[in-house]
């Protein structure tokens, strides 16, 4: 048997775990055109496929998280409707399939998506219906994915102990978890203690964004006042972590690296990074991709995990995030199978049905392509 070659075609083959994926950050261009068209929204800034995707993704390329989420009012405004989200998730769901993402968790904040009269649980129940389709719709052409879902609350807004009750009472119907996301400078995860503390309560899982637009104090909250069971980026963790001056951030290993408290807290506890490198360039959260902290914290032990964030305003895919860590940093596919083990060990659905995943197809999977 010979080893396949590292590159976008065998990656796309390779079993892949995503669990930091945004619904509203995801449609395909042309979804985004038709759904515009259908209930006449006229405020796209592009008309046709190839340029409302280049309007993303050059929007989004702000190096400011505030200016990259002013983007999502284009997609929030077509997403109001039972039809609309159904399609934008099953067309999700087989996108990630056809990616060879194999078990993916996706979020978006039912908050949004309440202008044309849904309710919390019709939104939500309607994107529930579009995932199941869309995953059935694969299994078809011989692509099995598993996608559940976390439900958001936004930072900025006050109904994130309503969304924490939401995801609890969808708990058995393919919500696996809650999240809060939105801007982060200014809205601190402490304002949000009640919802996690109902998750708690409840013995629910829930995960945060931090550590992307604010530093360390945002992480700190995160872990030690919510509890959080992993970190939305939690890129800038990197702040507590002290390397000798002119350190390659590409080496192959940091035996002279000293970890504050934090950072060794997130390591010590194995909290997950859900890391997303494309998305933390656009935002400004990293200065290049050369310089993403990922192979830091990947050689250090930490659990990172890799994700796409925003595949429409990045214009990216979860192989193509892989491709770019494997170019940048050196990576093997030994590599990539512990970065996609190390996320299935941190997805939200229970222990023996990670397992399950681990051994039936992620093993066997990298195990054809190591040769
Ligand atoms: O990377 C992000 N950081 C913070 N908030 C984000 C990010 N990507 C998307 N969002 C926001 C915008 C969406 O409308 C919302 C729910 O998916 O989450
Ligand atoms: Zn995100």
């Amino acid at each position: 048997m010979t080893t396949s070659p590292l590159d976008l075609p065998s990656i796309a083959l390779a079993p892949k775990v995503l669990l930091h994926d945004h619904l509203d950050g995801g449609l395909r261009p042309a979804t985004v055109l038709e759904l515009a068209r259908e209930i006449g929204y006229d405020e796209l800034p592009a008309d046709d496929v190839a340029a409302v995707g280049a309007w993303f993704r050059e929007a989004a390329d702000s190096g400011s998280l505030v200016r990259y989420l002013e983007t999502f009012t284009h997609t929030v405004a077509v997403m109001q409707t039972a039809s609309s989200l159904e399609r934008v998730a099953r067309e999700c769901a087989e996108d990630l399939a056809d990616d060879g993402v194999v078990y993916a968790e996706v979020r978006f904040a039912p908050e949004q998506h309440l202008e044309n009269g849904l309710t919390l649980d019709e939104v939500v129940e309607a994107v529930l219906r579009g995932f199941e389709d869309g995953a059935a719709q694969a299994a078809d052409r011989g692509r099995r994915i598993q996608v559940r879902t976390l439900v958001t609350a936004m930072r900025h807004a006050a109904r994130s102990r309503e969304i924490a009750e939401l995801a609890v009472r969808f708990r058995h119907r393919g919500v696996v978890g809650f999240d809060i996301a939105g801007a982060e400078a200014g809205y601190p995860p402490s304002r949000h203690l009640d919802a996690f503390e109902y998750m708690r309560a409840n013995n629910a899982p829930f995960t945060i964004h931090a550590g992307e637009a604010f530093g360390l104090p945002s992480i700190h909250e995160a872990i030690s006042f919510c509890g959080t069971d992993r970190l939305g980026h939690g890129v800038r963790v990197i702040e507590d972590i002290t390397l000798p001056v002119g350190a390659d951030p590409a080496a192959a290993a940091f035996p002279d690296a000293r970890l504050g408290d934090v950072a060794n807290y997130v390591r010590d506890k194995r909290i997950p990074l859900e890391l997303c490198p494309s998305s933390n360039v656009q935002t400004g959260a990293v200065a290049s991709l050369a310089e993403h902290p990922f192979n830091v914290l990947a050689r250090l032990r930490f659990r990172v995990t890799v994700n796409t964030d925003n595949r429409l305003m990045g214009d990216t895919t979860m192989s193509r995030e892989c491709k770019v860590l494997v170019d940048q940093f050196g990576y093997g596919w030994s590599d990539l199978e512990r970065f996609t083990v190390n996320a299935m060990k941190s997805a939200f659905i229970h222990f023996d049905e990670r397992l399950a995943i681990i051994d039936d197809v992620i093993k066997p999977g990298y195990a054809v392509l190591i040769g």
